[in-house]
C-alpha cells in the first residue's frame, strides 16, 4: 500500500486525488493532508479519510479544526500556516508527496518534502517555474523523484517511456486555447472573470482557469516541462488542440509523433503518478473514439495571448526571471479575478514586472524567495498606477 499525503486536499486537484484513493482503497492511503481556508469540507475529508496529521492555513481553523475531530473521537496531529504545510510534507510515515497547491506556496513545502526523501507526486507548477533549477538539483541529490501529475507533463513522461532522450526531436505541449481562442483583440478588452472562468475543456480552480485563458498556463507548463525533461526551450513547442483529446506529444527524430490520448479527466494523471510503474484499471468514464468529431491543430497567436511568448523569453533568459513571471503573474490574475483590472492587462502588468527586473542566477532558494517577494512589491506598484 502507498501511504502518502496531499498539499491542498480541498481544491480541485486535491478533491480530485482523494477520488482515487476512494476507488483504490488497497492501494493506497492518506496519511497527510493540507488544507487553506476551506476548513468545513477539510473537516469531511479528516472524518472520512481519518489521517494522522493535517494542516490548515490559519491558526484559529486549526484549533475549531482540532475540537471537531476530538468531538469526533479523532487524535489527529493539527498544525497550521508555512510550518503545517512543511509538517505534512515531511511526515515520517509518507512516502510520496502530492503537491497540489495553487501558486509559489509550494515552493518551501516542497523542498522540505525532497530533502525528507520523499518522492513528489508535482500538480504544482509554480513550484518549478520559481525555482526549477534549485528543485530539480535538489531532488537529484537526495535521489527523489519527480512525478508529474499536470495532465501534459503526464503524457510526456509516458511517450518517453522506454525510448533513448537522444532519439527525441522535440516536446509538443497541446494547449486547449481557452474560452476566447477564437475571439479577436477588441472584443478581449471586455472579458468579464465569470467570462474567463468558463474553460472549454476542464474543470480546474480559478488561478490555472484564468492562467489558461491567457495561455500563461502552457507558458508555466513549457518552463515546467524544461525542468522535467531537461530539454532546452528551442525543443519544446506549443500547439493549440481544442478537443483536448492528445494531452501532449514526443516528436522523435526519424519522424515519428507519440501521443498521448484521453479523456480530460485529471484523475487519470494523478493515478498514474500514483500508481506508477504500475497501470490500475479503473472505472473512470473512458474516452469514446467514435464519438470524436475530429482532432485539430493550429499555432498560438502570440499578438492575442503575449503571455506565452512572455514565459518563453523569461525561461530563455533563466536565472530569477522565471519567479518574476510567475509571482507578478500570481498578484495580476488574483487582481483581475476580484475586477480590479482587465484581461489584457494581465500580461501587460507581468511584462512591466519583467522589465523592472535585473535578472541574476540565484544562490540560494531564499535568494528565489526575496525576489518572489520583490515581485509581487513591484507588480502591486505598477497595478496601484495603471
Ligand atoms: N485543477 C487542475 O485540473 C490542474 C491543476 N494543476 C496545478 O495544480 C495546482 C493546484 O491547482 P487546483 O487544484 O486547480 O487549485 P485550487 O485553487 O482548486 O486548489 C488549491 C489548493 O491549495 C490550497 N491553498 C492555497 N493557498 C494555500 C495556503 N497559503 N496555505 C494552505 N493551503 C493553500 C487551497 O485551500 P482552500 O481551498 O482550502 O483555501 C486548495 O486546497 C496548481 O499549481 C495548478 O496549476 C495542474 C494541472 C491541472
Ligand atoms: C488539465 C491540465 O493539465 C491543465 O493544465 C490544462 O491543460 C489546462 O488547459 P489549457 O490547455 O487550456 O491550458
Ligand atoms: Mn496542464
Amino acid at each position: 500500500m502507498k501511504k502518502f499525503a496531499i498539499l491542498g486536499s480541498t481544491g480541485s486537484i486535491g478533491r480530485q486525488a482523494l477520488e482515487v484513493v476512494e476507488a483504490f482503497p488497497d492501494e493506497l492511503k492518506v496519511v497527510g493532508m493540507a488544507g487553506g481556508k476551506n476548513r468545513e469540507l477539510f473537516l469531511k475529508q479528516c472524518l472520512s479519510h481519518k489521517p494522522m496529521i493535517v494542516s490548515l492555513q490559519d491558526k484559529e481553523d486549526a484549533s475549531w479544526l482540532k475540537a471537531e475531530l476530538l468531538k469526533n473521537g479523532l487524535k489527529v496531529e493539527v498544525y497550521y500556516g508555512t510550518e503545517g504545510l512543511i509538517a505534512v510534507a515531511t511526515c515520517e510515515e509518507a512516502s510520496t508527496i502530492l503537491t497540489a497547491l495553487s501558486g509559489a506556496v509550494g515552493l518551501l513545502p516542497t523542498c522540505a518534502a525532497i530533502e525528507a526523501g520523499k518522492d513528489i507526486a508535482l500538480a504544482n507548477k509554480e513550484t518549478l517555474v520559481a525555482a526549477g533549477e534549485y528543485v530539480t538539483l535538489l531532488a537529484e541529490k537526495n535521489n527523489i523523484s519527480l512525478l508529474p501529475v499536470d495532465s501534459e507533463h503526464s503524457a510526456i513522461w509516458q511517450c518517453l517511456k522506454g525510448e533513448n532522450k537522444s532519439s527525441v526531436r522535440k516536446l509538443i505541449l497541446t494547449a486547449s486555447g481557452g474560452p476566447f481562442r477564437q475571439m479577436d483583440r477588441s472584443n478581449l478588452e471586455g472579458v468579464t472573470p465569470q467570462m474567463a472562468l468558463k474553460h472549454p475543456n476542464w474543470s480546474m480552480g480559478a488561478k490555472i482557469t484564468i492562467d489558461s485563458a491567457t495561455l500563461m498556463n502552457k507558458g508555466l507548463e513549457v518552463i515546467e516541462a524544461k525542468w522535467l525533461f531537461n530539454l532546452d526551450f528551442d525543443d519544446i513547442e506549443v500547439v493549440i488542440h481544442p478537443q483536448s483529446i492528445i494531452h501532449s506529444m514526443v516528436e522523435y527524430g526519424d519522424g515519428s509523433f507519440i501521443a498521448h490520448l484521453g479523456q480530460p479527466d485529471m484523475r487519470i494523471p494523478i493515478q498514474y503518478a500514483l500508481s506508477y510503474p504500475h497501470r490500475w484499471f479503473n472505472n473512470f468514464p473512458k474516452l469514446n473514439l467514435k464519438s470524436i468529431m475530429g482532432l485539430t491543430f493550429e499555432a498560438p497567436d502570440t499578438t492575442r495571448f503575449p503571455s506565452l511568448a512572455l514565459a518563453y523569453e523569461a525561461g530563455r533568459a533563466g536565472g530569477t526571471a522565471p519567479a518574476v513571471l510567475n509571482a507578478a503573474n500570481e498578484i495580476a490574475v488574483h487582481t483581475f479575478l476580484q475586477g480590479s483590472i482587465k484581461f489584457l492587462e494581465i500580461p501587460l502588468v507581468v511584462q512591466k514586472t519583467l522589465d523592472k527586473h535585473r535578472v541574476v542566477k540565484p544562490s540560494s532558494l531564499e535568494e528565489v524567495i526575496e525576489v518572489d517577494i520583490w515581485a509581487r512589491k513591484e507588480v502591486t506598484r505598477i497595478l496601484s498606477n495603471l
